[in-house]
C-alpha cells in the first residue's frame, strides 16, 4: 500500500497470544502462543479436546478478559491497549455475545430483551432490519413474551436475534447450541448459518460438537493452548475423526 491505509481482512485476530492462571509449578498455560486471524463474512469453529484452551481464546479475543501477553484485535484495534471502560464501549458497540445459557432479562419481553444492546447505546432501531433478523429466527409472533413464557430454543433465538440486530463486526458464541435438544440446535445453527451467507455477518463458535462445527466455513482445533490443526468446508465426519485423534 502506498497511501498506509491498511488493508483489513481479518474481522479478528489475536498474535502470540499467551494466558496463564496462577503461578510457579501451578502455572496453567491455557494459551500457550496463539496466533490466529478470523476472517470477515466467515463462520469459524474452534474446537479442541476439554481444557485445551477454547474458551479462553474467544474470551481474550472478545476483550472479556485479558491476555497475559501478545496482542488481540478487532479489526484494527488493538485491545489489549484498551482501558476497561474503553473494552465495554467496544463490546457494546462492536460485538455480539450468544451463550449456551440464553442470559436474557427475565423482566424484559423478547422484543426488549433483542433490542437491549441498542438500547443502552442510546440507539433507535432499524425497524426494517429488525423484522427481518425477528422473520429470520421465527420469533415474531412472540415477541411479547417473556423469557418464562418461551422455550429453551425460544429462549435462545431470541438471545441469537439480541446478537444480530445491532450489526455488529463480529459475533462470538460460546457452546450456542449445549443447552438445547438436536433439532432446536439444528434451527439456531441454520440461523447463524444464514446471518453469514445473506448479511454478511461474521461468527466465531466455540463447540464441543462436531455437528455444529460442520456449519462453519473452516474449524480451528485447539490442544494444550496451541492451535494444532485447521479444516476447511467441514463436515461432521472429518471433525469426528479428527477429534478422535486427540484421544488416548
Ligand atoms: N480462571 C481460571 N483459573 C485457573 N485456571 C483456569 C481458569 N480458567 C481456565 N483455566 C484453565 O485453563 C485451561 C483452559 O481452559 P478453557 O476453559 O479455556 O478450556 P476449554 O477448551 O474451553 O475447555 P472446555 O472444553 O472444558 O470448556 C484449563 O486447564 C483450565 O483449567
Amino acid at each position: 500500500m502506498t497511501d498506509g491505509t491498511a488493508v483489513i481482512t481479518a474481522a479478528a485476530r489475536a498474535v502470540d497470544a499467551r494466558k496463564t492462571y496462577g503461578t510457579g509449578e501451578a502455572a496453567v498455560h491455557a494459551l500457550a502462543g496463539v496466533t490466529v486471524d478470523f476472517p470477515q463474512h466467515a463462520y469459524t469453529a474452534i474446537m479442541g479436546p476439554s481444557g485445551s484452551g477454547k474458551s479462553t481464546l474467544m474470551q481474550c479475543v472478545a476483550g472479556l478478559d485479558r491476555l497475559t501477553s501478545g496482542s488481540a484485535y478487532i479489526g484494527e484495534t488493538d485491545i489489549s491497549t484498551l482501558s476497561k471502560t474503553e473494552l465495554t464501549l467496544l463490546r457494546r458497540d462492536r460485538l455480539g455475545f450468544i451463550f449456551q445459557q440464553y442470559n436474557l432479562i427475565p423482566s424484559l419481553t423478547a422484543r426488549e430483551n433483542i433490542l437491549l444492546p441498542l438500547t443502552l447505546a442510546g440507539e433507535k432501531p432499524d425497524e426494517a432490519w429488525l423484522d427481518e433478523v425477528v422473520g429470520t429466527v421465527g420469533m415474531a409472533d412472540r415477541l411479547g413474551n417473556l423469557p418464562s413464557q418461551l422455550s429453551g430454543g425460544q429462549q435462545q433465538r431470541v438471545a441469537v436475534a439480541r446478537a444480530l440486530v445491532p450489526r455488529p463486526d463480529i459475533v462470538f458464541a460460546d457452546e450456542p447450541t449445549g443447552a438445547l435438544d438436536s433439532r432446536t440446535g439444528i434451527e439456531i445453527l441454520t440461523f447463524m448459518r444464514r446471518a453469514v451467507d445473506e448479511t454478511g455477518q461474521t461468527i466465531v463458535m466455540v463447540t464441543h460438537d462436531p455437528h455444529a462445527a460442520s456449519y462453519a466455513d473452516q474449524v480451528l482445533f485447539l490442544a494444550d493452548g496451541q492451535i494444532v490443526d485447521r479444516m476447511a468446508n467441514p463436515t461432521a465426519d472429518r471433525v469426528l475423526d479428527r477429534m478422535k485423534r486427540f484421544e488416548g
